[in-house]
């Protein structure tokens, strides 16, 4: 009989994708799946688009407890959603905004399962690890800071990406991108909700990088900031085409076509970049909570990338444009990510669940 699903997720790309790659799992192998995110974050578009049945509740940050008392409503809510649909699972995949539906499915008696992207467990994986069947992570440095008595609790998997990254090849995605023999493709990313400090930097380099035919440039600037950069860059007498964009929904495909990528250290980034080979720079967001230095010191300790912090980010882009030129330190840095790289994650995760019998 097929299993109904329930997966809870949602803020950011970083969490919202690798939820997306094992609902699609799920669903090809004839599972229901149902999402529940907030009412008002990106997954409210992103995970419609990929034509899964979502269910938005008012969730808000669990700052303090005023914030709590606020929150109120969408633990009712997620009651609610749970036991209409009485799935037979649930799977978080972090953030604040699972907590209601996996605080209301442990009070239900449901299966939990979670999964962490980050090499720090973030608070909502660290809330519910105990009372959850799994957690999967998708880094070694995680399971070995885990005391050994919850070992078993543990799954190392590598992040679930989207299906197409393991299938793409450098030189085709150039192609298709049309990108010169003699081009350097320098990506520069501010992950899904884009970085002010990298963009401030880019900015002051940016005619220069124009100058240099042999430079292509793809920068994702973000929301946000792309109002004042459009401005900024028409003062400057820059057109803003299609390679500097707020959002590129073709991000895997530029990525894989790059030469080199400069970027934060969200953990989905850090994950492609290294299933995807590709040598980098990274500025990690500057805040304890969402734990980016951690995720870009796996690569850095491996000399796989070079690190940067938020007010070095004009050092980072000088140091980008000369290391683009540079084939025998983009090689090396290359074949040190590959040591890195995982099997496919979505797939192990789907396998461990618990609904594959009758
Ligand atoms: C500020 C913040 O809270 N950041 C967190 C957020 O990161 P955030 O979502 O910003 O970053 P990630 O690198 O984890 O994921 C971004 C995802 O969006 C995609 N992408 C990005 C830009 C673009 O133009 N197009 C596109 O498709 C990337 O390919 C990637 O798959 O969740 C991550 C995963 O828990 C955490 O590690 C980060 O610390």
């Amino acid at each position: 009989m097929n299993k109904k699903i329930m997966i809870t997720t949602g803020g950011t790309g970083g969490h919202i994708y690798p939820a997306l790659a094992v609902g699609k799992k799920l669903l090809d192998r004839g599972m229901e799946v149902i999402f529940v995110g907030s009412s008002s974050r990106m997954e409210k578009d992103l995970v419609p688009e990929e034509g899964f049945k979502f269910v938005g509740i008012d969730v808000f940050p669990f700052q303090n407890f005023r914030k709590i008392l606020s929150n109120i409503k969408s633990f009712l809510q997620a009651f609610k959603v749970i036991k209409k649909e009485q799935p037979d699972i649930i799977i978080g995949f972090g953030n604040y905004i699972s907590i209601p539906v996996l605080l209301m499915g442990t009070i239900l008696g449901k299966k939990i399962y979670l999964q962490e992207q980050n090499a720090d467990l973030g608070m909502a994986n660290k809330l519910f690890y105990k009372v959850a069947k799994k957690c999967f992570l998708a880094f070694d440095t995680t399971y070995e800071e885990i005391s050994v008595k919850d070992q078993h609790k543990f799954l190392v998997t590598g992040n679930p990406l989207r299906e197409d990254i393991y299938t793409m090849d450098k030189e085709t995605e150039r192609e298709r991108l049309k990108i010169g023999k003699d081009e350097k493709v320098l990506l520069i990313t501010g992950g899904s909700l884009g970085a002010k400090s990298l963009n401030e930097a880019v900015i002051k380099s940016l005619k220069d990088i124009y100058k240099d035919k042999t430079i292509r440039i793809y920068w994702a600037t973000g929301e946000k900031n792309f109002g004042e950069i459009n401005q900024k860059l028409e003062d400057q007498q820059i057109k803003v085409s299609d390679i500097i964009k707020p959002y590129f929904n073709n991000m895997i495909n530029i990525m894989a076509a790059a030469d080199l990528i400069v970027c934060r250290a969200g953990a989905l980034t850090v994950s492609e970049i290294m299933q995807l080979e590709k040598p980098s720079i990274l500025i990690p967001y500057n805040s304890i909570k969402v734990g980016q230095y951690e995720n870009a010191k796996i690569l850095e300790e491996n000399n796989a990338a070079l690190l940067y912090s938020d007010s070095k980010a004009d050092e980072a882009i000088e140091k980008a444009l000369e290391i683009i030129k540079n084939d025998e330190e983009l090689n090396k840095m290359s074949r040190r990510v590959k040591n890195l790289k995982k099997s496919n994650a979505a797939d192990k995760i789907v396998e461990c669940l618990d609904i594959w019998r009758s």
